[in-house]
């Protein structure tokens, strides 16, 4: 298969995660036969320095003609000023918006080799396996936002089109697997979590098979701590989808292992790792880049149709996760190229010991 894959490497740790991502794309396409050309392009703090704009044209069109976007992170304390006319994390915003991916697929699972990372027990770690739904384009990120020198306002506006959407995705998505949705709300409090509310109730009835609960958000960000593994699919909305999904990756044991896919209508899926760009680690040749290449695994599970691909690369993560090498989140010495080292060593080992799994091409 051709693909055109834009890559959006972005700020801090962002270069250093997406060119191992690229190195593992590159030599999956040579194991299966395929060919993936990769367009680089700018966005966020570097394009703010390079244009003035952070998300510009030329990205833009870049990215609406490729197959798939795969990105690393914006931001960091260069354009951190809170009187800045533009900022990085707009350009990412602009970019989701102007993709129209609205559901923001962050898979949760905790790989048994890094339990002792988790806060949890182990005996609570068993079997969680979560999808979390995070609408994408709608609430507080992108409602109007009002600035005097004593008030500041960020209006937090959803639709009934927005949350039936993104609901339906979610639905969809339970249906194939545990057929349990948890829909997150602030339902207790916020007008736009009662429009929420009701219209997850509604979209359900078109969903008799899967069984349907709704928390509020406050008390799941402590339930997801104390009984992770009673949750298959939670669909929230964009600030809390947001937050809590940072919290469980604690529960895997690093921000640095999480992936996620952005989808909407369209063919092109925006896929990155959950976490920012490490300003802390950037430049160090430490970010652990497991959450980017599980990005590119589900870039070619949903944007490329490449499932045993994917399964590849997640085969190839299992191992090095069991085996190491580790990096120093999840508690090794392991810089970012020993371990995509490795990855690429058990991509081998995969593609080879399974031939039968190799596309037509
Ligand atoms: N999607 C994006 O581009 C995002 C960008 N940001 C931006 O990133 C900047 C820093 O934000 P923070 O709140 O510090 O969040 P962050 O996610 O960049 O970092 C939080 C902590 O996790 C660690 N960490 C993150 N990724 C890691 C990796 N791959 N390997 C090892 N450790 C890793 C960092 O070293 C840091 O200690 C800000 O400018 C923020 O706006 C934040 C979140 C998402
Ligand atoms: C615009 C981003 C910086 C928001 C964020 O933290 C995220 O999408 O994970
Ligand atoms: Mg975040």
């Amino acid at each position: 298969m051709k693909a055109r894959i834009v890559t959006l490497p972005g700020d801090g740790v962002g270069p250093e995660v997406t060119a191992a991502a690229v190195a593992v794309l590159q030599a999956l396409a040579g194991h299966y036969g395929h060919e993936f050309s990769f367009d680089e392009q700018l966005i966020g703090g570097c394009a703010i320095d390079a244009t003035g704009e952070p998300l510009p044209a030329a990205t833009l069109a870049a990215c609406q003609q490729a197959d798939a976007v795969l990105l690393g992170a914006v931001g960091g304390p260069k354009w951190s000023d809170p009187n800045a006319p533009v900022r990085p994390e707009q350009g990412l915003l602009g970019l989701r918006a102007a993709l129209g991916v609205y559901a923001n697929l962050r898979p949760l699972q905790v790989h048994p080799a890094l339990a002792d990372l988790s806060p949890l027990k182990n005996e609570r770690l068993q079997g969680v396996d979560v999808l979390f739904v995070r609408e994408l384009t709608g609430g507080a990120y992108f409602g109007a936002k009002t600035r005097t020198d004593d008030t500041a306002t960020d209006e937090c506006k959803y639709t009934v089109a927005e949350v039936e959407r993104v609901a339906r995705r979610a639905f969809a998505l339970a249906r194939g697997r545990r057929k349990q949705l948890t829909s997150v709300d602030k339902a207790n409090v916020l007008e736009t979590s009662r429009l929420w509310r009701s219209t997850v109730q509604r979209i359900a009835t078109e969903f008799p098979d899967v069984k349907v609960e709704h928390q509020l958000v406050d008390s799941m960000a402590m339930l997801l701590l104390s009984q992770p593994s009673r949750y298959d699919v939670v669909v929230t909305e964009n600030l809390f989808g947001d937050i809590l999904t940072d919290e469980a990756a604690a529960l895997a044991g690093s921000l640095g292992l999480l992936p996620s896919a952005s989808l909407g209508e369209s063919r092109v899926g925006l896929y990155e790792p959950i976490h920012g760009s490490a300003p802390d680690i950037a430049g160090k040749g430490v970010a652990n880049p497991v959450g980017t290449i599980l990005s590119a695994a589900l870039l070619l599970r949903h944007s490329l149709q490449l499932e045993a691909e994917a399964v590849a690369i997640e085969a190839a993560i299992d191992r090095v996760l069991n085996d190491g090498p580790h990096s120093r989140d999840i508690g090794g010495q392991a810089g970012t190229q020993d371990v995509l080292d490795a990855v690429l060593q058990a991509l081998d080992g995969y593609a080879s010991a399974a031939p039968s799994l190799r596309s037509a091409g």
